[in-house]
């Protein structure tokens, strides 16, 4: 239960647990002080040898001995908090600039949910280890020991008895702890396995409320509810089982304590002052340990969860990469495979032995050469976002080649990555807060004139001129938006980031027809001068581009400009014919709505004499 690793990680909370350990002692010291001349009174008082000078000497330590051990006591709860405070700033960094070293390929190690599981409810777990346990370990070794030197002056029989006594508590402690441990790691898997289901029914609540799954999804976490409440249950109930051998163990060495004193007095070893301080201290033996006892449980806790925090620390890290984003910022990937797998996802140990690799690209060439306006179609699931996460170095895990002019790609700083490709998908990420800090993301320094022309660009000025300007407020995830507004903000975003090349993916699919032809509008502007790789299932799309790429399950099935595509008569023809004779035939019926609408108003307007 001592963790090395843990302490040295943390090192700077050392201090605050040497404080607390200090302070604790001092507070001994008093209480011995305080009952010895307590025990004198009482025998003298027994004897009738006690005079006013000695009351008023004994109250005058006591008072004294109960405002050293009152400031001790306030001086320890302040070190536990200010070390158990360290100790979370410090594992939080220390996990922030993990993930900031992993990168944004993290997710290929590690899961979002597991990393903020560990960083927010795994942290707090090691609140009581440093702030309480630790402090009290060392605590509970030292005042046995403190006590069994002071109590050899009195009687040496009894100091050893109950110094032999006081392990019974670890022991019992021990005892416990194996079955203790495989509960409790079950139970901290099945606590955060019920947070995740929770969080996840409640941000999809008015899905499951469409589908009317609410009920079964309700009955499902009934289920799950119900072995946690099982299994907390049984941790309780550990926990109460061992307190009461604690007890058992403690207040029976305390009657030991007391029958070894008296014992001791009627064979006259002892003075009655004596015996009395070894009973009035008996119990002094014990308490620290007991008390460890009781954060035993809280602070295996701790451990479990700093295994946990340990992994995520411990994971592999790739070599700082030193390369500049080159000037020549054309794209190209050669012989490119990529596969997923069940690691990525999952981290359960049977998953990440086990897991399955599936190929999704299979060594495809593609090229962007710079300044172009280079298209990726084809079918659901055939690897199109894929693609664009291996450029934009989330999926780092290909073979084959992926190179920006002559330098590879996984060997460019991720900053510099970043700062030179935009990435825009149909699910851009907004932020809570104001529209104004949400542009600045893409341009720290644009004025309020440049964020204004943006808005202008992308036709959301009207509207926020309406609401609150700059300063209008978003709510978490901008649900106050509709999906083009949330589009035409992000595109907004990305064009202030002003980078040579600018990947969408699926930018406008879900958003209404009038936001999806002026993003795409800005989209064939920024063509002209920028590297531009556009996603698009919607081949009206594409056709504008100087090249495209059809693909198909993870190859290039075809590839060409829109005429010569068209001209092959392959996959994107049949799709070309297949989305035109849909759009027409929504364009009739758009037509006879209208014909119909004007038809029915001219009537009712005949009707009305108008
Ligand atoms: N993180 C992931 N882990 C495992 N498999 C994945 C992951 N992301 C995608 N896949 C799989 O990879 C395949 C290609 O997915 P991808 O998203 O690249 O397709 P896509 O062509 O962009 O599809 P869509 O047009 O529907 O967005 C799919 O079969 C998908 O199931």
């Amino acid at each position: 239960m001592i963790n090395k690793r843990l302490i040295g990680t943390v090192s700077e909370s050392k201090k605050y647990i040497a404080g607390n350990v200090a302070v604790q002692w001092c507070s001994l010291g008093a209480n011995i002080v305080m009952m010895a001349t307590v025990a004198d009174l009482l025998a003298s008082l027994y004897m009738k040898a006690a005079d006013k000078a000695s009351l008023f000497l004994t109250a005058a330590v006591a008072v004294i001995a109960v405002l050293i051990r009152f400031i001790c006591t306030a001086l320890s709860s302040r070190m536990g908090y200010l070390s158990s405070k360290m100790v979370k700033k410090l594992l939080r960094e220390k996990i922030y600039a993990k993930l900031l070293r992993l990168g944004v390929s993290y997710r290929e190690q590690v899961t979002t949910s597991e990393v903020v599981q560990v960083a927010v409810e795994g942290v707090e777990q090691l609140e009581t280890y440093f702030g309480a346990y630790l402090p009290q370990f060392f605590y509970a070794m030292l005042a046995p020991l403190t006590l069994f030197v002071c109590l050899c002056f009195v009687n040496v029989p009894s100091a050893i008895v109950l110094l032999i006594c006081v392990p019974l508590i670890p022991i019992a402690i021990a005892a416990v702890q194996t079955w203790a441990k495989k509960l409790l790691s079950k139970y901290w898997g099945q606590y955060t396995a019920l947070g995740d289901t929770f969080l996840e029914n409640l941000q999809g609540l008015t899905t499951l409320k469409i589908y009317q799954a609410d009920h079964f999804k309700n009955e499902e976490m009934n289920r799950e509810a119900e072995e946690f409440r099982k299994i907390t249950m049984k941790v309780l109930t550990m926990q109460l089982n061992s307190i009461t051998i604690m007890d058992l163990v403690a207040y029976g060495g305390g009657a030991l304590g007391v029958i070894l004193a008296a014992a001791q007095f009627k064979a006259g070893n002892v003075s009655l002052s004596g015996c009395l301080l070894i009973i009035l201290l008996s119990a002094d033996f014990f308490i620290p340990m007991r008390q460890l006892g009781s954060f035993f449980h809280v602070a295996m806790n701790g451990m479990a969860a700093s295994n946990k925090i340990f992994r995520l620390l411990d994971l592999p890290e790739k070599a700082e990469k030193t390369e500049s984003f080159p000037a020549d910022c054309s794209l190209y990937c050669s012989d490119l495979h990529f596969c997923y797998t069940g690691k990525n996802s999952s981290e359960t140990e049977k998953n990440q032995s086990g897991a399955e690799e599936r190929e999704i690209l299979h060594g495809i060439h593609m090229e962007f050469p710079q300044g172009r306006f280079v298209s990726i179609v084809g079918e659901s699931g055939c690897g199109k976002s894929t693609v664009a996460s291996v450029l934009m170095g989330r999926n780092q895990g290909y073979s084959g080649a992926v190179k920006v002019g002559e330098t590879e790609l996984r060997d460019i700083n991720e900053g510099e990555l970043m700062k030179h490709i935009t990435y825009v998908s149909h699910q851009s990420y907004l932020f809570k807060g104001t529209i104004r800090e949400n542009l600045l993301m893409g341009k720290p320094d644009a004025s309020d004139k440049e964020l204004w022309a943006v808005l202008e660009r992308v036709k959301l000025s009207g509207f926020l001129k309406a609401e609150n300007g700059l300063d209008t407020l978003l709510t978490e995830k901008a649900l106050n938006l509709s999906g083009g507004q949330c589009q035409r903000l992000a595109l907004a975003r990305a064009l202030l980031h002003d980078s040579p090349v600018y990947i969408f993916d699926e930018a406008t699919s879900n958003i209404d027809v009038e936001s999806e032809n002026d993003i795409m509008e800005e989209i064939h502007g920024l063509a002209g001068y920028k590297t531009v790789i556009l996603i698009s299932h919607r081949l009206a799309n594409v056709t504008a581009s100087d090249y495209i790429y059809v693909m198909d399950k993870g190859n290039i099935a075809e590839s060409g400009n829109h005429e010569e595509l068209l001209a092959q008569g392959g996959v994107y023809a049949e799709l070309w014919n297949a989305q035109q004779s849909l759009e027409n035939y929504g364009n009739s019926q758009r037509v006879y709505q209208d014909d119909y609408s004007a038809g029915a108003e001219g009537q009712r307007r005949g009707k009305d004499g108008v």
